[in-house]
This record gives C-alpha cells, structure tokens and sequence, in this order.
C-alpha cells in the first residue's frame, strides 16, 4: 500500500519541480491571458503628434487671454486641419484653425476653443469667447506615453487594454510563457472510444475527454496518446513518447495498487527521479501519483470520472497555470456560500464534496451537497461547484459559510 501525505505537502512537492517555463514569441492580438517573459518597452510617442480633445478651434491660448462673450477675441480663421492629415501649416499670432476631436494641432497652437464657446463672425474670422490656458482641450506628444518607456513589466497577465495598447504601439511581436503540451492518456481494458458501440463490460471513455477540456480550459494543449491496455509494453512504449513530446503528462486509471494499475511502475521504470509521491489524504483521489521522467512532469490520477478532475483541479492546473507563468492559486474561481446540510468528514483527510449552487433572493448563494461516488459523473455534471472540508475537522454544520470552486458559471 502507498503512503499518504496531505494536499498541502502534495501541492508544494509538485510546485517544487515545476520551475523551468519556456518562451515563445506570439502575435500581440493573440496574446489574451498570456504573460510576458520581458519587459516591453515603448517604441515611439504615444500619441505621436499633440491632439485636440474637442471639436472647436485650434489657438495660441495667449490669444484669448481676458476673452469672455461680452468681450470676445477676434481671431483670423486660417482653414481647415482634416482628420487623419498632417498639419504642416503653422499659426501665427491672433490666427485659429478648425479642428475635430482627436485631429493634429498646427505648430504653434497650444489650446483649443470648444466649439460652443465661439460664434462665426465672417468668412475669415471667428469670435472666441473664452478664455483657454495653455494644454486646455490638447493631448500633448507622449502624454500617454514616452518612447523607451516600459509599456508592460514581465510577468504580467496580458488584458484586453493591454492589446490594445500594444496595437497602439504597434508592438506586433511579444515573448510570453509558451503554452505547455500537455499529453493525455487514459488506461483500462474496459474502455472504448465514444464512437464505438458498447459490448459487454466495456464503457465509454470519460475522463481523455474531460480532461481534454480541463487542459484547454486551462489554456494548455491537449495531445491525445488514446487509450492504452492494462499491458506493461504497450504503457511503458507510451509513456515514454508523450514524455518526450510533451511538457507534462496526465495518466488517469491504473494508480491504485492493484495488479493491473501500472502507472506508478511504468514512471519509475521511465527512470530517476521517477515517483516523487503516490497517495494524497484526499476524497476523491486518494491514489494520486506525481513523479517526473527525465524532467517531464507526470501525473496519475484515479480512473474514476470524478476524482480525476478534482484531482486535475487541485494538483493539474496549478501546475499547468506555473509553466504559463500564472499564479499556481486563482482565487477568483471562488465563491462563498451556506451549506444546506451536516456533513460529516473523517479526521486527517480532506474531503471534497460536489455542491449545487442557488442564488437566493437576498443575493447570497446556497450550496445543496451532491453525494455519490466518484465513479458517476453525472455528480458532478449536476454540480456548480466543489466544497472542501479541511483536513483538521469533522464536519461542517447546516447553515456554515463554504467556499465553493467554480466548476462552472454560476448562474
Ligand atoms: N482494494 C482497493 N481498491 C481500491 C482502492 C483501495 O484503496 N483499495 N481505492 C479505490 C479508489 S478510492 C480509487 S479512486 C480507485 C483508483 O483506481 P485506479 O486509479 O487504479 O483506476 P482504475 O482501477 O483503472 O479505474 C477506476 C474506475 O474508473 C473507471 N475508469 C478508468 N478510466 C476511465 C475513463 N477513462 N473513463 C471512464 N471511466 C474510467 C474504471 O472503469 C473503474 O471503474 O481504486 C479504488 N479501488
Ligand atoms: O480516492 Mo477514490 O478517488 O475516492 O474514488
């Protein structure tokens, strides 16, 4: 029999051996989520050119020094500067020039008049009647940002504004944390592929599929080996492929301990350091395994639906979410709720319970328990979320606070 350890000591050994990120360069408008593995720093003067704000009229602000509507300044109209042109044309002293929002200020302006704020007088004229300081309405070269100045640091989560801001820039190339290819392997005699008909003691294969999705979920890419037999050649011959082309493996089935569950063996057959532990004091996923295979992350996770993608949450992503450069934990995929009922919990073991969430008039969530085994999947295709019961306690009461991980939109 393996020898437990908790799910904290699990996760810290796991994060332990999981420091070498690699670093591609991508096309900046595909770069949503990604981080960087540079800083990036600014290539010329955003905006390039001094920009109105407001549509009116472009002026040397000591012009209008004192103007007000029962005295307003006479300033000579020099034209027209049109959107998207350069303006080479300069104003002088009591001239002004017709600009939009957002259109390039003649040289020597400083300040624009609001529209509404002039009255036409004549043809080669306008009466301004206010008075602007110097900037009033203007954006100046740079002011959003300077050429060589940092744009974004490394390690930063790219955002919607941040693409835009790179687009600006025209930044079209950026280095971030690659996406690891994650290998997936699903074992068992008793497994066929969803396309195939059933014939008597075969199933359908769940978990290739589900944690196909919870790899791509995790913004990772999935690579299939298919479903290999209960048979120590065929494992071995797969394993030791999808280590070589892939950044981290996922086995799920044959990680208990009996005389068909190979997973264990076949990595440490693979060779040093092999097995790093093989038992967590979990429900669902007691017999998880992680070791590494000439570097090459792997993971054996129960064959049973459920507890393979509670264990792909607590153990897999974190460490998919490191190779991309993330923060192992995200929080956001939180929630707080109250239990409905008792649960009870054995001591020195943490226990995971599948919840259905309800969003109650008062705003607050419910989160109803749904128990079962760890083999019927349809526990967790009813559930919203999953609740932890610490290791230290022995239940939660009715009524308690829980915090729920988002297997799903809450609706
Ligand atoms: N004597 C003991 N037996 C078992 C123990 C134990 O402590 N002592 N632990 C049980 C627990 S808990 C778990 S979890 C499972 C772990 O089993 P394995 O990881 O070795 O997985 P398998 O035996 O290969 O499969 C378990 C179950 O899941 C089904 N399965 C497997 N792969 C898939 C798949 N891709 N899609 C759908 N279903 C799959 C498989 O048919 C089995 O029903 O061990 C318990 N036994
Ligand atoms: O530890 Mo098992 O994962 O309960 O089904």
């Amino acid at each position: 029999m393996f020898e437990v350890i908790s799910v904290d000591k699990a996760r810290e050994k796991i994060l332990q051996y999981l420091n070498k990120k690699k670093i591609e360069k991508v096309y900046f408008s595909e770069a949503l989520g990604r981080v960087t593995a540079e800083n990036i720093y600014s290539p010329m003067n955003l905006p390039p050119f001094s920009r109105s704000t407001v549509d009116g009229y472009a002026v040397r602000s000591s012009d209008t020094i004192g103007a007000s509507e029962s005295l307003p300044a006479l300033l000579n109209l020099k034209g027209i500067i049109e959107m998207g042109k350069s303006s080479d044309i300069a104003i002088n002293s009591e001239e002004a020039m017709g600009i939009s929002t957002g259109g390039m200020l003649p040289e020597n302006a400083d300040a624009v008049v609001m529209m509404e704020n002039t009255d036409s007088f004549d043809d080669g004229s306008i009466l301004i009647n206010e008075s602007v300081a110097s900037g009033e309405n203007v954006i100046w070269e740079g002011e959003d940002i300077k050429s060589k100045e940092l744009v974004l640091k490394k390690d930063h989560v790219i955002r919607e504004q941040d693409i835009g801001a790179l687009s600006a820039l025209g930044i079209l190339e950026i280095f971030v944390y690659k996406k690891p290819t994650v290998g997936i392997i699903s074992t068992g005699d008793e497994l066929v592929s969803p396309e195939e008909e059933l014939t008597p003691g075969k199933i359908r294969d769940i978990n290739s599929w589900a944690i196909k999705a919870c790899v791509e979920k995790a913004q990772a890419i999935p690579k299939f080996y298919g479903i290999i037999q209960d048979e120590q050649d065929e494992f071995y011959e797969t394993l030791t492929r999808s280590q070589i082309e892939c950044d981290l493996v996922i086995i799920s089935g044959g990680s208990s301990v009996g005389t068909r569950d190979l997973a264990a063996k076949t990595i440490n057959d693979l060779g040093e350091p092999g097995v790093i532990f093989h038992g967590v004091s979990v429900k669902p996923g007691k017999p998880t395994i992680f070791g590494l295979a000439q570097d090459t992350p792997i993971f054996g996770l129960s064959g049973n639906p459920v507890s393979a993608l509670v264990t792909f949450d607590l153990f897999v992503r974190p460490a998919i979410r490191r190779l991309l450069g993330l923060k192992p934990y995200d929080e956001s995929e939180q929630v707080s709720a109250r239990i409905t009922r008792n649960l009870s919990s054995k001591g020195g073991r943490e226990d995971y319970i599948r919840v259905s969430l309800t969003r109650k008039n008062d705003g607050t969530l419910e989160a109803e328990p749904i128990l079962g085994e760890s083999g019927l999947i349809f526990t967790l295709v009813e559930a919203d979320g999953i609740i932890r019961i610490p290791q230290n306690t022995e239940g939660i009461t009715a009524g308690e606070s829980v915090q729920v991980f988002k297997r799903g939109v809450i609706k």
